[in-house]
């Protein structure tokens, strides 16, 4: 199955995303609370930009249960993992003033921009390659944490919205469409659906690395 293959593929680039000193530090309770609002109020940004383009594959889709699904996808990219976002704001006393302040770092705004670029111009097949990371790399982590995390984690309801089943049907869905598309493509557009998936991981990796870098814009001091 194509999803197998890449998911094989990219197995070092997984591996290193789960070992990044971020992942390791929000598993084990010790990631300091700048850097996760800082992920978080990135976040945010990055997932209005992700339900976009899961919208535009609703509207993409040749089969009524994929718009569906994608449809579905959106709504509960903005509403279920906002609630998430928004538990942790109100948490850290953040106001509006602060989030709008934040300027969105170049690794959030490179990812999202690409994203609506496949949206817009990639095949239909490749656009799903490219969000289907986005879920999967996402409940793997979570699963990988949950084991791990007391009741009294503090980060206990992130990894518990990506290691809840009903995530994890989400992925299994993507990975049916996304399956079905490989088998119907050629080879051009399956090599691009590959490369798709494999940009949208090395994405994944730099969010988080971002996240812990506490990623600036070093060109503000002259503008
Ligand atoms: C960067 C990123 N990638 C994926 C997800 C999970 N939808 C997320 N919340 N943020």
């Amino acid at each position: 199955m194509f999803t197998d293959d890449v998911w094989a593929h990219t197995a070092k680039l997984l591996r290193a995303i789960h070992e990044h000193p971020f992942n390791v530090a929000l598993g084990d309770g010790s990631l300091d609370r700048e850097r996760f609002a800082f992920y978080i109020v990135q976040d945010a940004r990055y997932l209005e930009s992700f339900a976009k383009a899961l919208a535009t594959a609703a509207v993409r889709a040749d089969d009524p249960e994929e718009a569906a699904f994608w449809a579905r996808s959106a709504h509960d990219a903005i509403a279920a993992e906002r609630t998430l976002h928004e538990g942790y704001i109100e948490e850290y006393g953040l106001t509006a003033a602060d989030l709008s302040g934040v300027r969105t770092s170049p690794s959030a705004l490179g990812y999202s921009s690409w994203l609506q670029a496949n949206a817009l111009s990639a095949p239909y097949p490749v656009l799903a390659a490219a969000v289907l990371p986005c879920f999967w790399v996402y409940q793997d982590v979570g699963e990988a944490l949950v084991s791990r995390s007391s009741a009294t984690h503090p980060y206990r309801a992130w990894i518990a919205t990506y290691a809840d089943p009903a995530f994890a049907e989400a992925v299994a869905t993507a990975r049916r469409i996304t399956d079905r598309l490989a088998d119907a493509a050629d080879e051009q557009v399956r090599a691009a659906m590959k490369a798709a998936f494999v940009q949208a991981t090395e994405y994944e990796w730099l969010f988080w690395d971002s996240a812990w870098r506490l990623e600036g814009w070093p060109t503000r001091q002259w503008v």
